[in-house]
């Protein structure tokens, strides 16, 4: 399980979260979405220990990352690409990785054939197309059997093949027990894929719970993104009010709970 609680971020004077509280639990897919600048990739930086927070938590089954004993083996995540050295194969570099968190070198030809790039294994990760960097770091993510995927953007550079393939990695990680929180601003991916959502819009959470809840009373699920959105840039939580009332959750109302509801 992942969770947020309280989590407010400020560089100098400038505040970009702010007291951004929600959860992503087992065996759901778990959508942040937000427009862009939102705050969506300084949330993650800070669940993964590459930031930290100004006040509040972000946890990773209890714990914060840099408290975590075996990390790749916990959570997988995917940030900017997949991070290899271009003069490097595929393979050098999943066998790098695996090696450096004691994770079996079997693991690198399993994840190569898992992301669709068994045949790419040898080449030079300079040659990758985007989509294929992306799997690429799909297939680090992947390496140390983590029950916890963290994605910012995996859709980037993925043709509609790749967008369908990646949604159905996604899915039967969650049926299988995993819990997966992926970022986006792309609503049709998320409206397909999300059991769960968590919208952030200037920093703050605007609404999150289970996506069919959420989105009830609206008619799709971009209508009420931009009702949340929307409302959020006018700096207007009570405008949010009745945005989601059919479903029983006003979005700061379900903001202020603890996780969602299954
Ligand atoms: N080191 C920093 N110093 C100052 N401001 C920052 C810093 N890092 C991020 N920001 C600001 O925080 C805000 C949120 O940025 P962030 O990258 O988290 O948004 P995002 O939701 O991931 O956007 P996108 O969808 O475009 O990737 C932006 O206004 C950005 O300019």
């Amino acid at each position: 399980m992942l969770s947020f609680d309280g989590v407010t971020k400020r560089h100098g004077p400038r505040t970009v979260l702010t007291d951004v509280t929600f959860r992503a639990l087992p065996g759901r897919v778990t959508a942040f979405l937000g427009p862009n600048g939102a705050g969506k990739s300084s949330a993650l930086r800070i669940l993964l220990g590459l930031d930290r927070a100004s006040s509040g938590a972000a946890l990773v089954n209890g714990l914060r990352y840099r408290d975590l004993r075996t990390p790749l083996r916990t959570v997988g995540a995917l940030l900017d690409g997949s991070g290899a050295h271009g003069s490097r194969t595929a393979r050098a570099h999943l066998a790098w990785v695996a090696r450096s968190n004691g994770i079996p070198g079997r693991r690198v030809a399993e994840v190569l054939e898992r992301v669709g790039l068994a045949a790419a294994g040898r080449t030079r990760v300079r040659r990758f197309s985007l989509g294929m960097g992306q799997r690429l770091g799909l297939a680090a993510a992947l390496l140390g059997e983590p029950e916890v995927l963290v994605l910012d953007e995996p859709a980037n550079g993925l043709d509609p093949a790749g967008v369908r393939w990646l949604r159905e990695l996604l899915r039967g990680h969650a049926d299988g027990g995993g819990t997966v929180l992926l970022s986006s601003h792309q609503i049709g991916e998320v409206a397909e894929v999300a059991d769960d959502l968590a919208v952030i819009a200037g920093g703050r959470v605007v609404a999150h719970g289970p996506l069919g809840r959420l989105t009830a009373g609206h008619g799709s699920l971009e209508g009420a993104y931009f009702a949340w959105t929307g409302a959020a840039d006018r700096g207007g939580a009570a405008d949010l009010g009745g945005a989601q009332r059919p479903g029983g959750t006003g979005p700061l109302g379900g903001a202020g709970r603890s996780g969602s509801a299954r």
